[in-house]
């Protein structure tokens, strides 16, 4: 059992309307031969922005392309191009995946690491980790740095111009935060900070979910007009630094275990990690008995953001047994933060829980007027990514 308690945080947290023209600034107190990464969509949107920026902060600009997956061998590739130029400062420059992997390819250099989010998809900006995947988009593993990033820089124009359901994942990845950490203090559990949690750290995990509650649906509204709002102001740092700073040092449960578990079956690779976490979520508060009333306002709500709260939404409805088991081996591996939950849960409790979470979740949207869930367009993969290799 743990003993002690830690609370990790990046070395500065900036976010405001426009202040990616101020990146290079910001930059320029941490090294001078920066390289950014970043997909060409993000590019495209960022270059003129940021090439003035870093010409005014007397910086060369220097893109490289990122992959588009963040395995282990894109950051290794990666940290050969900071080594060949001599790079002191990594900026990942767009999504969790660019960020992930700018942060694993600057620990693979020895060099430090910037985080700027291009959306307010996750809390993986301000986090000393990174979530590492196969070529196929299976979740692989944590690894973990000694380090945060030295800064986190959000643009929150650039995030109200981008498509609400990135928003809306990083919402539903942020609801999860407070359910998880909760469920972790109950259980004296550890953090991914190490060491059990401090009050900070639950208490900012708490704020998170309360702006939240208080937030998100007016934000929602006001990013599909693409318009800054104090509610989006408050949501983007709901989602970025208090759910990161809370998941991290107050510890993650169930929730992303399913997530994990949900990564390993093609049927849901067309949702965002947001939105597999909100399946997750809604599995936890099953699986902790939470009361009646809880569960299903948290359904309605998140169903009314926008997120997935059925199986049928993940692709997975009428699907053989075969293939819920195999999310449910994932999610119950022996290094899974499920473990974490204060009661121990079987192969057939996850399950049940899962498909409690198409009852539910239809039930709850019938009772609240709201549409039936729709399966995705695609076609339905005949097999399990796993089954293939
Ligand atoms: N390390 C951590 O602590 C942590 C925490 C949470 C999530 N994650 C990881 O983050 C990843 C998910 O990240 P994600 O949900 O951001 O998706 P992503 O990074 O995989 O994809 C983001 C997409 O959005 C596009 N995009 C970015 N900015 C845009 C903009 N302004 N306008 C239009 N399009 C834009 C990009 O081109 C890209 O296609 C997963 O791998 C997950 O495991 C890590
Ligand atoms: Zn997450």
């Amino acid at each position: 059992m743990p003993t002690t308690r830690s609370l990790l945080a990046p070395g500065r947290y900036v976010q405001g309307r426009g202040v990616l023209a101020d990146l290079g600034t910001y930059v320029a107190a941490i090294g001078s031969v920066p390289l950014i990464l970043a997909d060409p969509v993000v590019r495209q949107l960022t270059e003129a922005t940021v090439t003035e920026s870093f010409r005014q902060a007397g910086l060369a600009v220097r893109f490289e392309e990122f992959g588009g997956i963040p395995t282990a061998a894109e950051a290794r590739r990666v940290a050969d191009v900071l080594s060949d130029r001599g790079c002191d400062v990594i900026i990942g420059l767009g999504g969790g995946s660019t960020i992930d992997t700018a942060k694993a390819a600057g620990d693979n250099a020895g060099i430090r690491w910037v985080s700027v989010p291009t959306v307010a998809s996750t809390d993986a900006p301000t986090s000393a980790l990174s979530v590492v995947y196969s070529e196929e988009g299976v979740f692989e593993t944590y690894r973990f740095y000694s380090r945060n990033p030295d800064l986190v820089l959000v643009d929150t124009q650039l995030v109200a111009n981008a498509p609400a359901r990135f928003l809306v994942s990083g919402i539903g990845d942020a609801l999860a935060t407070w359910i998880e950490a909760r469920a972790v203090q109950r259980a004296n559990g550890p953090t991914l900070a190490g060491g059990m949690a401090t009050h900070t750290g639950i208490a900012l995990a708490k704020l998170s979910w309360d702006l939240l509650w208080e937030n998100a649906l007016p934000a929602v509204e006001a990013v599909r007009s693409n318009l800054v709002t104090p509610a989006v102001e408050a949501v983007v740092e709901a989602n970025t630094l208090l759910s990161g700073l809370g998941f991290e040092s107050g510890g993650l449960a169930a929730a992303h275990s399913v997530h994990d578990g949900l990564t390993v079956v093609p049927h849901t690779h067309h949702l965002m990690h947001g939105e597999k976490v909100n399946i997750g979520s809604i599995t936890q508060l099953i699986l902790e008995a939470a009361a009646a009333e809880e569960i299903r306002e948290f359904i309605e709500f998140t169903a009314r953001l926008g997120l997935p709260t059925t199986l049928t939404e993940a692709g997975l409805d009428h699907v053989d047994d075969e293939v819920l088991r195999m999310v449910v081996e994932a999610a119950l591996a022996p290094e899974e933060t499920i473990h974490n939950l204060p009661f121990s849960v079987s192969e057939n409790d996850l399950l049940d829980a899962l498909k409690m979470v198409e009852e539910l979740g239809r039930s709850v949207r019938a009772e609240a007027g709201l549409p039936e869930p729709r399966a995705p367009q695609e076609e339905r993969p005949p097999v399990p990514a796993a089954r293939m290799a």
